[in-house]
């Protein structure tokens, strides 16, 4: 198995701090943005900087743990560490600021949970604040550590289902053309990915012909940021519009108990497409993607999106020159446009999906039955 050369990383974290790599500036230019504040956190959550299920989950309880460990370093201590109760009074609404940034990523509300059963579970102890700040931390940091292992387990079992597939209908399971939406690799995550780690599994073990990607309109994660990532891991791969069809191994932002899988606005299509012409369609997604609270598509909340982001586009006047630095925002449509809709996921019925894998497994439907039973893989 070859290894691919070098990721972009999401975000770098370290003791004492927490950069963010800016994607409004992708793929163009490269730079590293520093978060200092809970209101840094959460701009950067909402402007898009950072985005991605996985990776804003990350940012944010690598925020916390930034936070608590400046805190405990911070002398005299702030007064917020003086009771395990006065941390949980200062934390809470942090937590619930921070999960207000974008409403349909479920990891993101996922990884606060957490958080919040952490701080009450320290409280229910009677735990010394030192400690439970220090369990707060940990906990934070796992949010964040855990998501690489998971994805390249994700990767495997998606990539070995999909090739056993391929030979089940006749193919060698060699040179497999697989199509990505949006953007799932290390950029979304807090690395190698999701729908993109298995596309980069395949590529490693020798099994993909070629990676093909939408463009993913209006906010074009496919051109700018997928293409990067092709690119810097030097996988073979073809651009195309929104509207074409091939075996599609796609991330998820939620995935409802039935599995209707919510995820960036033009999946729908893909998955419609891969039905008409009896080609897999696979959702790859963390189990902290899958909201068993929300029994089908038509509950999960969709975020609406700037309606200023369907009408720009944005890169560099002149890449490969001196002023490639040059960001150029570009509006295409007529100035003061009105009737814009700009929904940022769509929702794909489980009837659709062939399979979902997550980290604990491959799930498909029964015979004959439109919906999944989740049970086995969460
Ligand atoms: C990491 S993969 C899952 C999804 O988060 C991804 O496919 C996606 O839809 C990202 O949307 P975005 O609006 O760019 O955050």
């Amino acid at each position: 198995m070859s290894q691919s050369p070098f990721t972009l990383q999401s975000f770098k974290y370290s003791d004492d701090r927490l950069e963010i790599l800016n994607q409004l500036l992708l793929p163009h230019t490269i730079e590293y943005v520093e978060i200092n504040s809970v209101e840094e956190a959460h701009d950067a959550i909402k402007s898009m900087k950072i985005r991605g299920a996985p990776a804003i989950a990350s940012l944010a309880a690598l925020y916390i743990a930034l936070y608590l460990k400046r805190s405990l370093n911070t002398a005299p201590a702030p007064k917020f560490l003086a009771s395990t109760e006065s941390l949980a009074a200062d934390i809470t609404p942090i937590l619930d600021y921070l999960y207000t940034a974008r409403p349909t990523a479920v990891n993101l509300g996922a990884a606060m949970r957490r958080l919040h059963q952490a701080l009450a579970a320290s409280v229910a102890a009677a735990e010394d604040v030192q400690s439970a700040t220090r369990r707060l931390i940990k906990e934070a940091e796992d949010v964040s550590n855990e998501d690489v292992g998971r994805n390249k387990e994700m990767a495997r079992l998606g990539g070995e289902w999909l090739i056993e597939q391929v030979k089940q209908r006749g193919g060698g399971g060699k040179e497999l053309n697989v199509l990505t939406v949006c953007n799932t690799g290390s950029l979304a995550t807090s690395g190698y990915g999701t729908a993109l780690g298995l596309i980069t599994y395949l590529h490693e073990t020798g099994h993909l012909d070629k990676a093909y990607y939408t463009q993913t309109a209006p906010y074009h994660q496919g051109s700018r940021l997928t293409a990067l990532e092709l690119q810097t891991l030097q996988i073979p791969s073809v651009m195309i519009c929104d509207t074409m069809s091939s075996i599609s191994a796609v991330g998820a932002d939620r995935v409802a108990k039935n599995g209707d899988t919510a995820n960036k606005i033009g999946t729908y299509n893909a998955a419609v497409l891969a039905a008409r012409h009896n080609i897999p369609f696979i959702v790859v997604a963390p189990v902290s993607t899958v909201d068993l609270d929300v029994p089908d598509g038509s509950r999960i909340p969709i975020e609406h999106r700037p309606p200023v982001e369907a009408c720009i586009i944005r890169g560099a006047l002149y890449p490969g020159t001196e002023d490639d630095k040059a960001q150029a925002v570009v509006m295409f449509t007529p100035k003061g446009l009105t009737g814009i809709y700009n929904p940022s996921f769509d929702v794909t019925p489980a009837e659709l999906i062939t399979a979902i894998v997550t980290e604990k497994g491959v799930a498909v439907k029964k015979e004959g039955e439109q919906q999944f039973d989740l049970s086995g893989i969460v």
